[in-house]
């Protein structure tokens, strides 16, 4: 659908350069970006902005929150720690300091992705939500329409100009929340995971935890833990495997596996390891899922759980596995096998979404979840300049491997077109000196 324009824009974007900035024509005001726009300040833009610098690249950055890593900052409970060993999780050419545990806490994670930005002096533009981006064809570039919330002046709007696009808004931009009956008639408190923090306030309450993702057991053993009576809700399935398995990380024995086997394989080496360390879990009310959890990762993005904890007070029954909801009525839930539980608190640990279909117009790079259609390693860069990090549902780990393949391709189209910029000066240049 989009083609590449390169001689129109090259002609268009010197005309941008004399003209737009700080026009005041236009109720919105347009900037020219003689580089790419990455949309996303999160580990995904980092890391791209980190590669441009070192390529001497210039770019913007733009974030809806007033920080960078908001999902870190803002959307994360205080107990979090990274679920993967550090090798996995952190950024190109910058290690995480050697005194970090195998598994830093999210405190330490924040504190790293600081770092990085201080270090390859990446300053975002803070408080400015991208609500449009659309490739214009004519001129063969991207507009991208933003809103500000930042200033005394109130909320601006500004329209940004450029030849390339990254989408870095993360495969969690958004919380899931799903319309249960009856829950506007519960009359307790309602909390997504990513607004939970600690289970401080909830000592002796009954709390209702929807979802057994990592959020939901992760939750369901922070209230425990803060002596309250959680029971989570399981309405299909789920992978629970041991964090390690014989002092090694499971994640990277995975890893390691599918480099010698297929996926099938390394997911029936793993499902046996995790039976021979946490013995039947479907015995709990956690059913495993028909496909491995390897390969559902892959195809469907759902993350095994990597097991913290939880499992034990699963079996001891201070975490009660309960199964889908029929409906909500005051200060209770009805389940799909007829008990009501009486309950004070509910946490929707639902999980997250994507938002570009919101924003990114006309486009048939992304499917309707808002994941590129082309799978890893494919699915970074689309057409007419257009790219996506941290989409692989590989964790930090693949949004490090698509930010490097990013910075280098942009940063090989903007020295092209740099010098071609400069030979079509010069010999605008050479004419108009032989007119004379
Ligand atoms: C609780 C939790 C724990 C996790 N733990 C791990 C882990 O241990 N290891 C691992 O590898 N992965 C983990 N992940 C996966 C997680 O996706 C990555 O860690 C990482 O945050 C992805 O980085 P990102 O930059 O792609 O997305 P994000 O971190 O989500 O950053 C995207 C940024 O884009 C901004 N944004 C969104 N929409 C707009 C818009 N329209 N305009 C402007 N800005 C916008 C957001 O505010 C955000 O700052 C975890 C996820 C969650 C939810
Ligand atoms: N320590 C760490 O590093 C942590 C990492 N994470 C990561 O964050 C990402 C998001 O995880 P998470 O927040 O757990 O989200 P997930 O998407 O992994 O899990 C969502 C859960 O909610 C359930 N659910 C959704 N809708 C309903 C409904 N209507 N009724 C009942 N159950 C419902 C799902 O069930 P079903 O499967 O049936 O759809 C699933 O169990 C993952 O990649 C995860 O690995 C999260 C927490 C900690
Ligand atoms: O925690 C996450 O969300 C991740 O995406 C990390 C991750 C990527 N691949 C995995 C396979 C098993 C467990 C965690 C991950």
């Amino acid at each position: 659908m989009h083609r590449n324009n390169n001689k129109k824009s090259l002609n268009i974007s010197s005309m941008f350069q004399n003209f737009i900035p700080d026009s005041n024509i236009f109720s919105r005001r347009c900037i020219w970006v003689n580089g790419p726009v990455i949309v996303g300040a999160g580990p995904s833009g980092l890391a791209v902005a980190a590669g441009l610098k070192r390529e001497g690249v210039p770019f913007i950055i733009l974030e809806r929150a007033n920080c960078i890593a908001s999902l870190w900052q803002n959307r994360t409970y205080d107990r979090l720690k990274l679920h993967l060993p550090k090798q996995f999780c952190q950024l190109p050419n910058y290690p995480f300091p050697e005194d970090y545990p195998e598994y830093p806490t999210k405190f330490q994670f924040i504190q790293y992705l600081e770092e990085y930005a201080t270090h390859f002096d990446i300053n975002p533009k803070y408080n400015e939500t991208v609500q449009s981006a659309k490739y214009d064809e004519t001129f063969g570039l991207w507009r991208v329409k933003t809103i500000s919330k930042s200033g005394q002046l109130g909320s601006c709007e500004f329209e940004y100009i450029c030849r390339w696009l990254v989408v870095a808004t993360g495969e969690n931009a958004e919380k899931v929340v799903p319309d249960f009956e009856g829950l506007e008639d519960f009359g307790g408190d309602v909390l997504h995971a990513g607004d939970y923090k600690s289970g401080g306030r909830y000592q002796g309450k009954n709390v209702l935890v929807v979802g057994c993702g990592n959020s939901g057991m992760e939750v369901s053993l922070d209230l425990y833990n803060h002596g309250a009576n959680p029971s989570m809700v399981v309405r299909s399935s789920v992978h629970v495997l041991p964090r390690e398995i014989l002092g090694k990380s499971t994640f990277e024995l995975g890893v390691t596996m599918m480099k010698w086997m297929p996926v099938w394989l390394a997911d029936k080496t793993l499902l046996l390891l995790a039976r021979i360390v946490l013995g039947n879990t479907d015995k709990y009310g956690l059913k495993r899922p028909e496909i491995g959890p390897l390969e559902l990762k892959n195809k469907e993005g759902k993350t095994p759980v990597l097991d913290i904890g939880a499992l034990p007070k699963i079996r001891s029954g201070n975490i009660k596995i309960v199964p889908g909801i029929i409906k909500f009525g005051r200060g209770k839930v009805e389940l799909v096998d007829g008990r009501v539980l009486e309950i004070d608190s509910v946490i929707l640990a639902t999980g997250y979404r994507s938002n570009v279909p919101s924003w990114l117009k006309d486009n048939d790079f992304f499917s309707d979840d808002g994941i590129p259609k082309h799978p890893f390693p494919n699915g970074w860069k689309g057409e007419a300049g257009l790219y996506a990090v941290g989409f692989t549902r590989k964790g930090l780990f693949g949004a490090s491997l698509d930010a490097m393949s990013v910075a280098h391709d942009i940063a090989n189209r903007w020295k092209e077109e740099s010098k071609q910029q400069k030979k079509t000066a010069a010999a605008r240049h050479r004419r108009c000196i032989s007119h004379f």
